[in-house]
């Protein structure tokens, strides 16, 4: 899927939240399908609701529509697919990370510069979630971010996310290019960083991340989206979703 980092999502939007609205669907899928242009179905949704503060974990085997589900929540899907159904949301911005951190970042601007320039933050917030996520040496914060490593460009891709507060957070394989202890502290940083008014969704192979995470769990398999677990959160629904 594309690597658009904050995407605004404009359509079927309404108001701003309420406290009467805390347990409305920040977003909602209905009869949600995507096909190649000769119609071959890769991807079916009847009913899903994300509540706000949401901590879900998508699994299923290489191939079997993950990326796709993705692509459904945030509204935008690789060229050639066809999008049928109802997408509704309540949600302006979406904040992704990517498989390889550096897909999140410009390549060339210095890493600190270009979260102010792209979150608009001010510079004592960015040190501040910078060291949040273990980039607290000055010196990274003025590289570019093809000079750091692959795990400090997926550090640096989460306090992205962090810093655009966007109420969805989604993150695509965010451990697959990392060693186990390296995947446990990007998890643990999306935990800690994505803050509990933001909704997180992880794409995984590992089953070890639905358990870090404790979250709701959808898993995919053939195209075929299926809840494995309730839904965490005050009036989330259980049971099958397709
Ligand atoms: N642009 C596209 N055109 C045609 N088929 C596509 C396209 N993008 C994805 N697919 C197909 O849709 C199915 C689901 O792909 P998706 O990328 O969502 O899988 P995934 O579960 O994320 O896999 P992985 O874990 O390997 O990233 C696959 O069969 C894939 O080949």
């Amino acid at each position: 899927m594309s690597h658009h980092l904050i995407k605004p999502v404009r359509e079927h939007e309404d108001s701003v939240d309420g406290p009467e609205q805390v347990d409305r669907p920040i977003l909602s899928l209905r009869d949600a399908e995507v096909r190649t242009a000769d119609g071959t179905k890769l991807l079916a949704i009847a009913s899903l609701d994300v509540l706000a503060g949401q901590r879900i974990a998508v699994t299923g085997p290489s191939g079997s529509g993950k990326s796709l589900l993705l692509s459904t929540l945030t509204g935008r899907w690789p060229t050639g697919l066809r999008f049928t159904g109802e997408r509704t949301t309540r949600i302006g911005r979406i904040g992704f990370v990517p498989q390889r951190g550096l897909d999140a970042l410009h390549p060339l601007i210095p890493l600190a510069r270009q979260l102010r320039m792209v979150t608009g933050a001010d510079p004592a917030r960015i040190s501040t979630v910078l060291a949040a996520v273990g980039l607290d040496d000055p010196a990274l914060h003025r590289r570019r971010p093809t000079e750091l490593s692959g795990g400090q460009a997926q550090r640096a891709s989460v306090a992205l996310a962090a810093l655009t507060d966007a109420p969805l957070v989604l993150a695509d394989e965010p451990t697959s290019a990392l060693d186990h202890e390296s995947r446990d502290q990007t998890l643990r940083l999306l935990e800690e960083i994505v803050s509990l008014r933001q909704t997180l969704v992880v794409a995984t192979h590992d089953i070890a991340v639905v358990r870090a995470l404790g979250a709701r769990h959808l898993a995919v398999s053939d195209g075929v989206v299926t809840e494995l677990s309730p839904a965490a959160g005050p009036g989330a629904e259980s049971g099958s979703i397709q």
